[in-house]
């Protein structure tokens, strides 16, 4: 004993000295006990006995597990985070009695009572690591890669998207820590949010990317969007972001098939100045003025909204494309509907978007939309061969779409919801949304809106109400069997019409 006192004396990492004798059996098994604990539960990594205090890794993974258990967010964890938490690690809820007992240690021992990270450290070492371990930390105190990347493969033909269960998990995130109420993250709450991230993981252009409040914070729905985004364009980093946020292994089923899609991503193109980043701006609402207040550090190639597709929300990814003409890669071209925009008062801009289409859409079955952006100054002939309009004409594109984000109020919605239901329904007969009164599509609309039609609906509607709807007979089963029968032969008729108005020239 003598001659190992100093050593651990001068050797603080050495935890414990235990005498044993194999000739005698003694202490056989608390060496095995000891051995055991320093390799499963050592203290080393969890505090320093020079300064007496827990180490700055184990501070920053405890405060973690506090800022995630604390499902509040007020700083304080109740009896019922208490349990949730006592479940999460131990399987097991705390007894009313033990909850209580645990509770009076603390607030013997520590001044700030149930605050206190200390709490578990002071406990035994055996529980901080279960503790740890539970909420993904390795040996080194840093977040287990299979939980921060687990595997998760894509195949090249799918899109990834946050499933229902996601949005309402990050719903609950938002809630947590828009402490004011005002639907919008202030940039103290969104550092309280990151609080539990080793580093902060959006950029400065996040605001410029999403729709904000009129400081200039992230919004609820931009919140989502952003989450929608990250999932959409790197799916691996969005399971690393949530896994700083979940208290468990991720059970968060990302992937969707494309027929039930929500996100669409439209690609932005046009020469130098057309406008491309203000039609971007557009879509979240910011018209010039507000435009020319955000700085160039801040920009973003990308805008992410909701759009309303027949009464259905759909995101709405705009991504500005700025690659060179002759070098766009196949992802600069893979989308589900292309804008092409150019600036009605640059003669030379409008030549770029029909060199595109030609090169790189005419053939493809990405549906286009041409845009004549800052339709609010004067308009001058485009150099080119033939006209705007003539050359959607002729491409059978609908034809090309005003738009200006030189406006007092937020720039028209109409443009964006446009381009989402192209790319909702890429069908080529239905692209057109336009009001030519010439194309099948306008002929089709005008006939069902006609007054005619509309008339004889209403009149047939109440001759067969009058004639047929008794207080009996709306309880009779044979009133409805004729009632759904004759229904069904109705839309059965009218899809009949429309396609063969669709087939007409
Ligand atoms: N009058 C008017 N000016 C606009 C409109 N949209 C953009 N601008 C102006 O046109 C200029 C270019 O607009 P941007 O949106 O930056 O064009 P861009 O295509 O993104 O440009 P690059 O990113 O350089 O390729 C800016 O000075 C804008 O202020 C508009 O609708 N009306």
């Amino acid at each position: 004993m003598e001659t190992v006192l100093p050593i651990m004396n001068k050797y603080t990492e050495i935890e414990t000295c235990v005498e044993c004798s194999a000739k005698n059996l003694k202490n056989i098994s608390e060496l095995f006990y000891y051995a055991q604990k320093a390799v499963l539960h050592p203290t080393g990594p969890l505090y320093c006995p020079e300064k007496k205090e827990m180490r700055t890794a184990c501070v920053r993974a405890l405060t973690r597990i506090f800022k995630v258990s604390d499902l509040d967010n007020d700083g304080i964890l109740n009896d019922l985070e208490l349990t949730f938490f006592q479940k999460v690690c131990f399987n097991t809820p705390l007894a009313p009695q033990a909850l209580e007992d645990v509770k009076n240690v603390v607030r013997k021992n520590v001044t700030d009572g149930v605050l206190d990270n200390g709490l578990t450290l002071k406990g035994r070492h055996e529980t901080t690591w279960a503790v740890l371990r539970r909420f993904g930390y390795d040996d080194d105190l840093e977040l287990h890669q299979d939980f921060l990347f687990p595997l998760f493969k894509v195949p090249s033909d799918c899109t990834t998207e946050l499933n229902h269960n996601a949005y309402l998990f990050l719903q609950s995130v938002f809630d947590k820590h828009d402490k004011d109420r005002d639907c919008a993250l202030s940039p103290d709450e969104l550092k309280d949010l990151f609080a539990v991230f080793p580093y902060v993981p959006w950029g400065l252009d996040v605001n410029t990317t999403v729709c904000t409040n009129d400081q200039g914070w992230i919004t609820y729905q931009g919140f989502l969007s952003q989450w929608t985004l990250t999932t959409y364009l790197d799916v691996q980093r969005c399971l690393e972001y949530l896994a700083y946020l979940v208290t468990r292994e991720k059970k968060l089923d990302l992937q969707k098939k494309q027929t039930q899609r929500n996100v669409f991503r439209c690609h932005v193109f046009g020469i130098t100045g057309s406008g491309k980043s203000g039609f971007l701006q557009g879509f979240l609402g910011r018209n010039l003025v507000h435009q020319k207040t955000i700085r160039e550090e801040h920009k973003s190639y990308y805008a992410i909204n909701t759009a309303h597709v027949y009464g259905q929300e759909k995101y709405l990814l705009l991504h500005e494309v700025t690659a060179d003409f002759d070098v766009l890669s196949e992802a600069e071209l893979s989308c589900d509907v292309v804008c092409l925009i150019y600036d009605v008062s640059n003669p030379c801009s409008f030549e770029y978007c029909a060199q595109i289409f030609k090169q790189y859409f005419m053939d493809s079955k990405t549906p286009c939309m041409l845009v004549s952006g800052k339709s609010d100054l004067v308009e001058m002939k485009q150099q080119y061969c033939m006209s705007p309009l003539e050359f959607c004409r002729k491409h059978r594109m609908p034809p090309p779409q005003a738009f200006s984000c030189n406006t007092t109020a937020p720039p028209c919605k109409d443009i964006y919801t446009k381009l989402a239901t192209m790319a909702v329904y890429p069908h080529a007969r239905l692209r057109c949304m336009c009001t030519c009164n010439r194309c099948t599509f306008c002929l089709c609309q005008n006939f069902i809106n006609s007054e005619l039609v509309q008339t004889l609906r209403t009149k047939l509607y109440s001759l067969v109400l009058s004639r047929h709807v008794t207080a009996a007979e709306l309880k009779s089963s044979s009133f409805w069997l004729r009632a759904s029968v004759g229904a069904s032969v109705c839309a059965v008729l009218s899809f009949a019409i429309y396609r063969a108005l669709l087939r007409s020239p």
